[in-house]
């Protein structure tokens, strides 16, 4: 199996050239980050190729977190400002090489807000599309996001159909659905062919994926089962030393070499 580091979280207190090479030496197969405006796009994609390591993909910024807001595309009367979101994030993924931009929908409910969510991505499709990035949506529990518009993997798969993009994917993250809805197993079975990224993280603490109520490595097992062979994101709060939090990789490391030594 192949993981990804999300520098979201994980190594989070230093820079992000440097978080880069950190998941490089702790044995990730990729990244994914956040919002890595901060950073000059130059340097994050010199810290890529210095490494060997790909960018997975990014979030469009949230608009004015300092109010609670958290994304802009489903806000009815904001287009503008989502669509210059939508813009910035996916002129820095094409500078890093990022494959995806994961866009943010906001903290909003109703007929009109899902029509500027639709309209919204046919507008991120469109412009992803001219350079084969993908463009994410995914389900976030309410706890985490109280308010989330996009508060479910159905609500999710709807959108996506009646978008009719074919770039257009869910962001499953095991952690939100087992906290939403359950059954995350069957569910991701059922929702394969409209993934288009995985991410972890143990429930309900959302710490390393190696205690909780989900089993990771039933989970593992299941996705590999289904033919998942890109990386999986490791999203989850590693407190204050990630280095310590990562014996969940070493020993799905060993077990995938151990498979292998037995074919
Ligand atoms: O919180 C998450 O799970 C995310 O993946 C994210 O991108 C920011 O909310
Ligand atoms: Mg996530």
């Amino acid at each position: 199996m192949k993981f990804s580091a999300n520098l979201g979280f994980l190594w989070a207190d230093r820079p992000l050239p440097v978080a880069i090479r950190a998941a490089k030496a702790a044995g990730f197969d990729a990244v994914e980050c956040h919002w890595p405006y901060d950073v000059p796009a130059d340097e994050v994609r010199a810290a890529l190729q210095e490494t060997g390591l790909s960018m997975l993909g990014l979030n469009t910024r949230r608009g004015n977190v300092s109010h609670g807001e958290n994304g802009l595309s489903a806000l009815p009367g904001r287009e503008v400002e989502a669509r210059a979101a939508i813009d910035e994030a996916l002129a820095y993924a094409r500078v890093i090489g990022a494959g995806a931009v994961h866009v943010m929908a906001g903290n909003t409910s109703g007929p009109r807000a899902r029509a500027s969510f639709v309209s919204n991505l046919l507008y991120a499709c469109e412009q992803g599309a001219k350079d084969s990035i993908t463009i994410l949506i995914e389900p976030l529990n309410p706890y985490n996001a109280p308010g989330y518009f996009l508060s479910s993997t159905s609500l999710a798969a709807d959108i996506i159909r009646e978008v009719g993009r074919l770039n257009l994917k869910l962001m499953f993250d095991f952690y939100h659905v087992q906290i939403i809805e359950g059954d995350v197993t069957r569910r991701v079975e059922h929702l394969l062919p409209l993934i288009g990224h995985i991410q972890i993280a143990a429930v309900p603490d959302r710490g390393a994926p190696d205690h909780g109520e989900l089993d990771y490595r039933y989970v593992f097992d299941r996705i590999t089962a289904l033919g998942w062979s890109r990386p999986i994101g490791a999203e989850y709060l590693p407190g204050a030393n990630t280095d310590k939090t990562l014996g969940w990789l070493a020993a799905q490391k060993n077990a995938s070499q151990k498979d292998h030594s037995h074919v």
